[in-house]
């Protein structure tokens, strides 16, 4: 392009000036092609106003001849009228002038003053490339002759644009100089040249390799470089310095931290998340702040005492709930008030679902318990009248004296041997025997399973309807009656049969006087010959007889002394049922007899003994048991005298043979007689001399005729009282027999005695009265079996009552020699787990008393 320009400037003007552009050239400060251009075109025809400063420039300048070319515009004459063959430093010296001085001016560009249309235009145009000539941005917009906004942001846009296209770092070699670079001095240069040493250094050790525009450039094909170039040109001297910077350049200049966040925070490696925190607290404080802390140091303190310690979870959804209260214990008093307190003023909030449980616990709510868990009746039930309760027994008037001085008292000592692991189960020893464990005779504590009647006082004490588990009720045709109005365990105690203890004579009194008007009586034989008066006392009283009952009264030994309670049968109880147990009832006569109407199956009728206990006596059955106590006496008779040896015999098989059922009222009375004789006979042989043999034989005649009779008597009434009406013609058949018998062994007796007069002498005394006691409920038989019998006199008219109790009494007393006899058994260090149920040869005992399963004890034999 250069070329074709000489060329056709070669045509038109002299050959000198082109050596002339040359030597220009040559002379100029920098190296710019353009330079020698811009000197041409001003002398040759003042087009440019000033030399082009930068690539763009020559281009411009290069389009603006082709211009001028193609408008035909006439050379300038000056350039032909140059003068030739001067010096060159004189040719150097009239082509040159001061740039700046005559930038802008008519001399440096007359042409542009003086300007025809069409050279306005021409400048207009390259003002619209690049921008005023001659001129910095700064200076065009200060003077106001730039061109418009949209210029330059249009010019601004295309430098963006072209580097944006590029995406390449900027090479500040490359960039064209500013026009004040260009006029530096030396030094200056120096210290431009030191700076972009420094920056270039710079961008090294960044190590980011950035390559020169210039080379960037040179790879660019022709057209785009082109568009490049004039993008450049557009740019304006502020952008051009700003791109002189290292931030334009993408330099940096700092090292570049990479830190990693994680959930908002930053995350410092080999630190731990909570450093920071830790670290401001390590910080120490300034020594203001130090002040102020030591001044607050008081109340923090204080605080911290108030402040409420935090439950951690430990484990679950429900940890950290006080779980260590029993709620079945129920609140203590103070608990209540608290509560009370408490409910005045009420939560608003729910609590969260796991405390629900515990504030329904506090502050509780109205509810009503299944029927089958608890079902009391509905108040308005109608009560009985006079009903003064007790819970607890009383010993009345003599009781307590004669229960205290009584030779068995303190005969009830026991302990088990049971292992903790196993409980007092079945096999406890205390249990066997009836006796209630303690911390006296187990070991065992809490696990315990044969404290009763603790249990029951515990669960009383806190009261409530569930746990007391018994209420009265109406019944249709037995007066009251006891009903559960929870559910029962089998076996389970249920309420204790509480009263007055007092002794038999205050009992005829009692019933002579108090209650002779009464209906019932709510006495019930207990131990020691006494008996228990419920008419004050506990709720069992009102318990009903049935035929099948549900439950049991039992008689346990309780810190040495005997308590009656009722205790489930052998199936549960469930809520509601009536609360019944077989009174096992003795009528003593006919007239006393009471219907039964507890509606079971197996009724028997009327209020009596239980069935085994009335088996009807038959004819045959009757005859051998007379056979059988004849034969008993002569045996023994036999035995006294020496007739059998005692130690060939087997004594359990005749212990075993003398306890069986109905055989026993005629047996033992028969033994009786014989015993008592023999007894007599054995004591009065100890004495020597014929005077006591007289008097033996006296006395053994007596006492032979006595007890004849009086065993007729005996077994008679013994039969009378076992056998049925109908039976009756039977039985005195039976007691005629036992009269022939009895008297053939007194005649017996008698010549043995006369046969003894010759050998040893013979004492013989009173024998002992063989009388049948009548008492209430067979007091004996409470005595032996745990299972009592209620001893309730049914209303009966004052005659009868007066005769029949004293008999009683008389009875009683015989009885209560029985018993102590007994006891004396008992002390005497019987092997564990036998029990002395029955005494041969006591006073009475009826068939029922005695169970096979039960050894039966001659206490005589046994002192003997
Ligand atoms: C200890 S009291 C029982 C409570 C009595 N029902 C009351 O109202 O006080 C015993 C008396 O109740 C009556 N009794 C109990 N069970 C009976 C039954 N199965 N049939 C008829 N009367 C009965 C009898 O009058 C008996 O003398």
């Amino acid at each position: 392009m250069f070329s074709t320009l000489l060329e056709r400037m070669g045509s038109a003007s002299k050959p000198p000036s082109a050596t002339r552009i040359e030597r220009t050239r040559a002379s100029s400060s920098d190296s710019f092609p353009s330079t020698s251009t811009a000197d041409l075109l001003s002398n040759a025809q003042s087009l440019s106003s000033t030399p082009p400063t930068s690539v763009g420039d020559n281009v411009s300048i290069s389009s603006l001849i082709s211009l001028i070319e193609k408008e035909n515009v006439p050379a300038p004459a000056s350039t032909e009228n140059s003068p030739a063959g001067r010096s060159l430093r004189a040719r150097t010296k009239v082509g040159t002038y001061n740039i700046k001085a005559l930038a802008g001016t008519s001399v440096h560009a007359p042409t542009k003053y003086n300007k025809s249309s069409s050279i306005r235009d021409l400048e207009t145009r390259r003002r619209t490339l690049s921008g005023v000539p001659g001129e910095t941005l700064g200076g065009a917009l200060a003077s106001g002759s730039l061109s418009t906004d949209a210029a330059q942001e249009d010019a601004q846009r295309l430098v963006h644009d072209g580097i944006a296209a590029l995406d390449l770092p900027w090479s500040v070699k490359a960039l064209p100089k500013s026009k004040s670079e260009i006029g530096l001095s030396e030094r200056a240069k120096k210290k431009a040249a030191a700076e972009e040493l420094e920056r270039r250094k710079s961008t090294r050790l960044a190590g980011e390799k950035v390559e020169s525009l210039t080379k960037k450039i040179s790879v660019l094909g022709k057209r785009s470089r082109k568009t490049f170039e004039s993008g450049l040109l557009k740019a304006s001297r502020e952008l051009r310095k700003l791109a002189d910077t290292n931030e334009f350049a993408h330099i940096d200049t700092k090292p570049v931290l990479h830190e990693v966040w994680s959930n908002g925070k930053l995350v410092v490696p080999g630190e731990p998340a909570n450093k920071k925190k830790k670290a401001e607290a390590a910080v120490p404080a300034s020594p203001k702040k130090k002040v102020e802390e030591i001044v607050e140091e008081e109340p923090k303190e204080e605080k911290k005492s108030v402040k409420k310690e935090k439950t951690w979870l430990t484990k679950g959804l429900y940890a950290g709930q006080q779980g260590n209260r029993d709620w079945s214990i129920g609140f203590s008093p103070r608990e209540r008030e608290m509560m009370a307190s408490q409910r005045s003023k009420p939560n608003t909030l729910l609590p969260f679902p796991m405390w629900h449980g515990q504030r329904l616990l506090q502050v509780g709510r109205d509810f009503k318990l299944p029927f089958d868990v608890c079902s009391p009746l509905p108040p308005g039930q109608p009560k009985p009248d006079e009903w003064r309760k007790s819970t607890r027994n009383r010993f009345i008037g003599d009781a307590a004296a004669a229960w205290k001085t009584s030779k068995h008292f303190g005969d009830w000592d026991s302990s088990c041997v049971c292992r903790s692991e196993e409980g007092c189960d079945e096999n406890c020893q205390n249990r066997i025997m009836f006796y209630e464990c303690d911390s006296t005779n187990c070991k065992i504590g809490p696990k315990c399973g044969n404290r009763a009647f603790a249990d029951l006082q515990e669960r009383r004490k806190l009261g409530g309807k569930y746990r007391i588990g018994v209420e009265v009720v109406k019944t249709e045709d037995r007066g009251y009656g006891v009903r559960a109005n929870r559910c029962f365990d089998p076996h389970q105690i249920i309420v204790e049969y509480n009263g007055e203890i007092i002794t038999e004579e205050e009992c005829d009194r009692r019933m002579n006087e108090e209650y002779k008007n009464n209906e019932c009586y709510y006495l019930m034989a207990f131990d020691q010959n006494m008996i228990i008066d419920a008419t004050t006392g506990s709720m069992a009283r009102f318990v009903n007889h049935s035929c099948s009952p549900n439950c049991k009264m039992v008689k346990w030994i309780v810190a040495g002394k005997p308590r009656m309670a009722l205790f489930a049968g052998d199936k549960p109880i469930m809520t509601g049922e009536e609360l019944t147990y077989d009174y096992n009832f003795d009528p003593f006569s006919a007239k006393n007899v009471q219907e039964c109407r507890c509606g079971s199956a197996n009724c028997r009728g009327f209020l009596g003994p239980r069935p085994k206990d009335q088996k009807p006596l038959k004819e045959h059955a009757i005859e051998k048991a007379v056979k059988a106590g004849v034969k008993a006496g002569k045996r023994k008779l036999k035995e006294i005298l020496g007739g059998d040896d005692e130690s060939k015999r087997s004594p359990k098989k005749r212990k075993i043979a003398s306890a069986k059922g109905t055989k026993r009222p005629a047996s033992s009375t028969g033994k009786n007689v014989t015993k008592d004789a023999v007894k007599s006979i054995k004591r009065s042989a100890s004495s020597t001399g014929k005077k006591v043999a007289k008097g033996a034989v006296k006395s053994i005649k007596r006492s032979a005729s006595s007890a004849s009779m009086k065993v007729a008597k005996g077994a008679v009434k013994s039969i009378k009282r076992s056998a049925s009406s109908a039976n009756m013609k039977v039985a005195k058949d039976a007691a005629k027999v036992v009269k022939k018998n009895v008297s053939e062994q007194i005649i017996n007796a008698k010549q043995t005695v006369s046969s003894r007069k010759r050998g040893a002498p013979i004492a013989v005394k009173k024998t002992v009265k063989a009388s049948v006691l009548k008492t209430y409920g067979k007091s004996q038989t409470k005595l032996g079996s745990r299972n009592s019998t209620l001893a309730i006199v049914p209303a009966v008219t004052r005659e009868s009552k007066t005769s029949k109790t004293s008999k009683t009494s008389s009875a009683s007393k015989k009885s209560v020699r029985n018993i102590v006899r007994t006891m004396k058994g008992r002390k005497a260090g019987r092997p564990a787990g036998i029990k002395v149920v029955k005494v041969a040869g006591a006073a009475d005992t009826s068939s029922d008393e005695i169970s096979d399963d039960e050894i039966v004890v001659d206490v005589e034999k046994i002192k003997g």
